[in-house]
């Protein structure tokens, strides 16, 4: 923007954590450094990646050239591939949301289609760039929520509306990642982690005015519960260890 660069978080995600989640949200610059990288981990109770207008270079699923050159964000890649496979391993709740969803499964060693129109398999899943931000963000096709994952727990096995902003989507499956959800065209819109922790990715866009629809407030509660539980560990931790002292 203008002479410099910014790393920024959009509102929308901001408030969905604090009204959603019922957590503090504090925004990361992309930085990789491994030590920055490190105290992510060490110091925080739940990461939530957000969606991006920018596409993940497609270098990191071995696919070339890119679609979209025009549209990268090597920083943020070098941020966030790592950081999501980090967080797993330390068991940190986790929720992806549409870019971040993509990278979930780019960090698994899934793969991206780079434009889901072009491949006439799909249905439209962009939206209309000219009309209003409320049909933008509005309910655009359903759900079909699979039986035995997170979703399911928490929702039940039903379909469900969601709204649709993007042009990228799975292709290959990451590994270690169960489908939570499909479109109808049989697109992969949602995934969870197979492993104790709490680590789920959804290809739309829960946090657009989370509070007004029960389903995408039930993921920011469901995410907000996994990252207090964590926070209420460690308080136990800490007060264990306080005693031996
Ligand atoms: N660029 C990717 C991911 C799309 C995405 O995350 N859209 C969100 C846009 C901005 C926002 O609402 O935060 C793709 O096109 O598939």
């Amino acid at each position: 923007m203008g002479l410099h660069n910014f790393h920024i978080a959009g509102e929308k995600y901001l408030r969905a954590v604090t009204e959603g989640a019922g957590c503090l949200p504090l925004v990361l610059p992309s930085f990789s450094d491994p030590e920055i990288l490190a105290a992510c981990v060490r110091n925080l109770d739940g990461l939530l990646f957000t969606g991006s207008p920018s596409n993940i270079e497609p270098h990191h699923y071995s696919r070339l050239p890119s679609a979209t050159p025009e549209d990268h964000d090597a920083k943020r890649d070098a941020f966030a591939l790592p950081l999501i496979r980090l967080a797993l391993e330390a068991n940190i709740p986790l929720l992806a949301i549409c870019r971040g969803f993509q990278e979930m499964n780019v960090a698994l060693g899934g793969s991206l289609h780079q434009q889901l129109h072009q491949t006439g398999r799909f249905i439209e899943h962009r939206e209309n760039k000219q009309s209003d931000v409320n049909i933008q963000y509005g309910l655009s096709h359903s759900v079909a929520i699979e039986p035995g994952g997170i979703l399911e727990q928490a929702c039940g096995s039903e379909v469900r509306e969601v709204n649709s902003v993007h042009a990228q989507g799975i292709d290959r499956l990451g590994k270690h990642l169960r489908v939570e959800a499909r479109a109808p065209d049989g697109l992969i819109e949602a995934i969870s982690v197979d492993s104790e922790g709490f680590a789920l990715g959804v290809q739309w866009h829960p946090e657009w005015k989370v509070t007004n629809n029960p389903f995408y407030s039930a993921i920011f509660k469901l995410f907000g519960d996994a990252c207090w539980h964590r926070i209420s560990m460690r308080e136990r931790d800490y007060e264990q260890t306080e005693k031996m002292a």
